[in-house]
């Protein structure tokens, strides 16, 4: 497949569902793709390939796995797959392999991690990719692309310079992607859109449509998030949060939130980088946010127990 672009070495920090994802696409045209795994277990349980499979298709695409000390190689893009609460720690186990110029790619919902990074990594071109594509894993290395969504990826620093040139690439591998240099814009938007779903389906035990039912719930947190968004200069009209939740709610009714499926499988939620990251900002700002933080400090509650 000729994409007018010269092959690129991927590095792609986490191999769970994103990270599977991204490797498989990536390796359907022909990129060389290496997953880089947390611990030798994992490394010997990789079967040398990823399946994909999509509404329509099934296939297993070849590929590499490394451990972050077990080569030298030089990493020149890097894709971070990890949980926002582990991001940071997992670039640090790869810091010495980084190319000087590297492009760090961040796929982590929430806020909070981006700036811990890009504070560590002032060197690299660090770029955030908020996705609403929906993969999960039906076992180790066997992931299920779920839903088919827009990646808008831009600058969090170094800004100003052009879209790399491997975003048509990305395209013709099926990442459906738009350069937005108003990133943060829209990472805010969507932690806003987070905050006011994922904790109450936790606290209701319930899918995000059923939020309906808890609308005054909802509906008291969209003053509290629009004071934060304009705080942190997000531009916004007039109802647009308001209108954006409920759109989000009716079109993932029947989906289960992020934040619930953890707490179902019984892992650590993004809530620190979610309603956290709201209420830590609010503070800072000396804004008044009680409804945020009741729902903060429930949610610990019921995840501490
Ligand atoms: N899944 C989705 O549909 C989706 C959609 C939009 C956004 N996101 C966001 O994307 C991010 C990733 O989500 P996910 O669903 O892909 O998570 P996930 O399935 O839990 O995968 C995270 C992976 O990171 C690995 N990891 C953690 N620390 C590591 C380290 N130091 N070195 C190597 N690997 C490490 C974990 O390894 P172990 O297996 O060893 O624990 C795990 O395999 C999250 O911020 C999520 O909110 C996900
Ligand atoms: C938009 C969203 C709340 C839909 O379930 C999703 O971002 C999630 O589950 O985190």
């Amino acid at each position: 497949m000729n994409t007018g672009v010269s092959t690129i070495h991927w590095h792609i920090l986490g191999a769970g569902s994103l990270g599977c994802l991204w490797a498989a696409r990536l390796a359907q045209v022909k990129q060389s793709v290496h997953l880089i795994l947390r611990s030798a277990v994992r490394l010997q349980a990789f079967p040398g390939q990823v399946q994909l499979t999509t509404q329509h298709t099934c296939q297993s695409l070849a590929l590499t796995a490394e451990l972050a000390d077990t080569s030298q190689t030089p990493i020149t893009h890097l894709i971070v797959a990890c949980k926002a609460y582990d991001a940071l720690t997992a670039i640090d186990s790869i810091a010495p392999r980084l190319a000087e110029n590297a492009c760090i790619i961040l796929l982590q919902n929430g806020l909070g991690s981006q700036q811990a990074i890009i504070q560590r990594y002032s060197k690299q071109r660090i770029i955030a990719a908020s996705t609403t594509d929906g993969a999960y894993l039906t076992a180790p290395f066997q992931v299920t692309w779920a839903g088919q969504g827009l990646t808008q990826l831009g600058d969090l620093n170094h800004l100003g310079q052009a879209a790399p040139h491997w975003l048509e690439l990305w395209q013709v591998a099926g990442i459906h992607n738009q350069w937005n240099p108003q990133i943060w814009h829209a990472l805010w938007l969507k932690l806003a859109v987070n905050c006011a779903i994922n904790p109450l389906t936790v606290l209701h035990q319930c899918r995000n449509g059923e939020l309906r039912q808890q609308a005054s719930q909802v509906n008291a947190l969209i003053p509290e998030l629009t004071l934060l968004l304009k705080q942190a200069e997000v531009p916004l009209q007039p109802n647009q949060l308001h209108q954006l939740i409920w759109q989000v709610i009716e079109q993932t009714a029947n989906n289960t939130s992020s934040m619930l499926q953890d707490v179902q499988q019984q892992r650590p939620t993004e809530a620190e980088f979610i309603t956290g990251f709201a209420c830590h900002y609010a503070r800072s700002q000396q804004l008044t946010v009680p409804h945020l933080n009741a729902l903060h400090h429930a949610l610990i509650e019921q995840l501490t127990y």
